[in-house]
This record gives structure tokens, sequence and C-alpha cells, in this order.
């Protein structure tokens, strides 16, 4: 049932929440797809979705008879250029950004792509929303963060394993890159910026933003299989990449050994997060968000191992002889590739301002995400794998 029909909503603060209209860009991605079902099932807000691609929401759009049909409509465009852009924004009370080119594999191997497409393509964005005072919540990253100080100290520092030289604060820690031959840092700098031209929006012009630095979702429809629905050659992000690996029976890959940290949050907890500031703008309104579990902290290496074990549970399969193999990056992602050492979010200031907190523990997310992969791929590569190869 839809519930927004049967239920009086309210904010944090009690107040009735009005039906408002979302520009979402991006909304066919992994992360759209989520917060549009979200907002169907839950709220009696109104999206226009638009993307190059639906394939992530045609269950949403399909077929008229959906309890929510009207409320969604979807634009194929490409924001870099269509003149749609302005009027869709203008008709709209709130915008969200998450257009992007958001892989690692592409940093370093297309950063003229990554730079425009993280910092010029969004550039419009931000200034039809100024110029019409509408609110914008813009999806920038936790990789603004860069490298953590305590990567600096020396192996063996006893400092390393103090707090204040890892945790990111959204207000205090510094932005750390490599230099400009890592070529991997093409996407964080171009989010950087973006985030003070929006901050400094705000602090001129009196734009209406949030921002938003997601600390590593996972879950279902994150990416693409290759060779399923995706390039054979493409690398998507570790998920993926770990889970098409498992699919097929082969080690998985640890790009220098595995020893990078990680903290990994169930997207559905993460769009509760959006949800909430969606919804309390007065909250969220001016601040930057970590959204991440920073209870959920492994090694790469770690995150192979639990998802191998996960995997032969729910697959029922046995877990290959050799399931890892060490790959150094250069290899793997090419020339001017660099890595974060750790991410760590400071939860204190989505706690304050919007009471929010991640529920599923990395076990938990990963057999509900697994499950989703073992049965939503594995005819398919299994068909794919029987086809005798051309002579
Ligand atoms: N998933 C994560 O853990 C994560 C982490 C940090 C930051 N982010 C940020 O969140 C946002 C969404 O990430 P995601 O994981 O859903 O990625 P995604 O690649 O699944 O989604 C991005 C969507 O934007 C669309 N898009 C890109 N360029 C476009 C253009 N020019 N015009 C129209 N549509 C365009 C793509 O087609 C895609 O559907 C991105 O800005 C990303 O940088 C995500
Ligand atoms: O097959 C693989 C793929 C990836 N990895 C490693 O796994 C780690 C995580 O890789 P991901 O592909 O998920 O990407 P990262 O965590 O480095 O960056 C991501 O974080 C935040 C977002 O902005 C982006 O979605 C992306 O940049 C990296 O250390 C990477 O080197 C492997 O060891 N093997």
């Amino acid at each position: 049932m839809n519930r927004s029909s049967t239920m009086a909503r309210v904010d944090l603060d009690g107040n009735p929440i009005k039906p408002i209209t979302i520009c979402m860009i991006g909304a066919g991605g992994f992360i759209g797809s989520h917060l549009c079902e979200k907002l169907m099932h839950e709220t009696p807000h109104t999206v226009f979705a638009l993307d190059v691609y639906n394939d992530k929401i045609k269950h949403l759009l399909e077929p008229d008879s959906l309890p929510w049909a009207g409320r969604i409509t979807f634009h194929r465009l490409n924001i870099k250029h269509d003149s749609r852009l302005e009027g869709l924004i203008k008709m709209a009370d709130l915008t969200i950004n998450l257009a992007a080119i958001c892989t690692p594999a592409d940093y370093n191997t297309r950063p003229l792509d990554t730079i425009y497409s993280n910092f010029i393509d969004a550039l419009p964005v931000v200034k039809y929303c100024s110029e019409n005072n509408k609110r914008l919540i813009h999806f920038s990253t936790c990789e603004v963060y860069g490298k953590t100080i305590g990567a600096f100290l020396p192996k063996d520092s006893l400092l390393r394993k103090d707090p204040a030289y890892f945790v990111l604060k959204e207000d205090e820690s510094p932005c750390i890159f490599g230099s400009i031959e890592k070529q991997r840092w093409s996407y964080a700098c171009a989010k950087q910026l973006i985030e003070r031209l929006i901050y400094a929006e705000g602090a001129e012009n009196g734009l209406e933003f949030t921002i938003v630095r997601p600390f590593n979702w996972i879950g279902p429809r994150m990416d693409f299989i290759p060779g399923i629905d995706g390039p054979s050659e493409g690398v998507p992000r570790v998920l993926a990449c770990f889970s098409n690996n498992l699919l097929r029976g082969e080690p998985l890959k640890l790009v220098d050994g595995g020893q990078s940290q990680r903290t990994f949050v169930y997207i559905k907890d993460a769009i509760e997060a959006v949800l909430l500031m969606i919804e309390n703008p007065a909250r969220a309104n001016g601040h930057i968000f970590n959204v991440g579990n920073p209870n959920n902290e492994v090694t790469v290496r770690q995150l192979a191992e639990i998802m191998i074990q996960v995997y032969s549970k729910v697959s029922g399969e046995k877990t290959p002889e050799t399931p890892t193999i060490d790959v150094s990056s250069k290899e793997f992602y090419g020339e001017g590739y660099d890595d974060s050492d750790k991410r760590i979010p400071d939860m204190t200031i989505i706690n304050k301002q919007l009471g929010w907190n991640p529920k599923t523990s990395l076990f938990d997310l990963l057999e509900s995400t697994l499950t989703y992969q073992h049965r939503t791929y594995a005819e398919a590569i299994k068909k794919v794998i029987a086809k005798p190869v051309a002579s």
C-alpha cells in the first residue's frame, strides 16, 4: 500500500511535511534509483527523473497502473547540452544533483571527462538554482578528504592510532591529495572545487544548499557486471568487481595487496539520511554531511574474505581454490593511480542536525547484496561462460 496516502507525515520538528517537486539529476544511477524508490513508496513527493539511462528505474516508470503513476516522470537528457535543464529546475522546489563520472578506473585514464563531469557540468545546475532561488542538494564525495594526516606519520608512530589523525570531520579535516601526475585525484579535486563554489554561492548570494559526502555506499544495482550489463573491459567499483569475480569463480584481485581501508554503509541506511535532508530543510541547509558507517571498517583484503564467505553461503557454491590474488595498481588501473588510505566518517554533525545513524552491519548488508547479485546475474554468467569461443 502507498503509505503516503494513509499517514500524516511530520518533519523532525513535528511540522506536517508538504508534498514537493524534486528535480533529480542522475536519477537513473545506483543512488538515484534507490532514492526514487524510497520517494515513490514512502512519500507524496513528485520527481522529475533526469538521466541518460533509465534501466535501473524502469520498474518505477512502468506500467501506468503503478500507485505512484504521474508522480515520477523520466526525462532522457544529457546535462552537458540540453536547454530543458533550466526549465525543469525552475518547475521544481528542490534540485538533487547526482550526475557524475564516479568510478576510480576513469579518474586517471579519462581525467578530462572526469573533471568536466564533476565540475564544469555541475556549474549550470548551481547557477540555475542560485538565480531562481531553488534549494540544491549536491552529491560530493568522501574522496575530498583524500589521504589522512596519519598516512604521513612514520609507520611505527603511536599517533597513527589516535583518531585525531584519521577521523574525517566536515568542518575541520584538510583535503590532502597527491601530486598532479597522480591523476587519481582529478575527481576529488573537481568535487572539492564545486563544493567550494556552492559554499560561496551560499555565503555571497544566499543559495540554500546541502552537500552530501557519501562514504562507500553499497548495495543492489551498484554499477554493472562486465560483459553482462556493462562493457566486458569495464572496471566498476570494488563491490561489482568482487561480485563479478565471485560469479565467474575467479580469484578476487587485491590492488596493491588490499591494504587500504574503507567503511561501507548499506544503501538503504544512507537513503534514510538523504530523505531526512529533503524533508528537514531548516536543519539541512548550509551544511555539509558525511554519510557513512564508521562501525563497518575493513581493509579491502578483509572485504574480499567476507564476500567470499558470504557468497558461498548464499549461492551454495564452494569457495575457489585460489580465492584472491595480488595485483599492482599500475597493472589494474594504469599510470597515475593513487589511493585513500583510510576513511572513517565523523558523525557528529549529521547526528546533531538530523539524528541519523546507520543500522546495518557489513555482514548483513553483504548478505542481502550478494543474494541480489546471485539472483540477478548467476544464470546470465553461466550462459556466457558456456558459449563456445569462436575459432
Ligand atoms: N556510491 C557511492 O558510494 C558514492 C560515493 C561518493 C560519492 N558518490 C557520488 O554520488 C553521486 C551518485 O553516485 P552513484 O553511485 O549513484 O553513481 P552512478 O554512476 O550509478 O550514477 C550517476 C548517474 O548520473 C548519470 N549522469 C552522468 N552524467 C550525466 C549527464 N551529463 N547528464 C545526465 N545524466 C548523467 C549517469 O548516467 C548515472 O546514471 C555521484 O555524484 C558520485 O560522485 C557516490
Ligand atoms: O577489483 C578491485 C577493485 C578495487 N579494489 C580496491 O578497493 C578499494 C575501493 O575501491 P572502489 O572502486 O570502491 O573505489 P574507492 O573507494 O577508492 O573510491 C570511491 O569512493 C567514493 C566515491 O566518490 C566513488 O564512488 C569512488 O571514487 C580501493 O583501494 C581499490 O584499489 C581492489 O582491490 N580490487
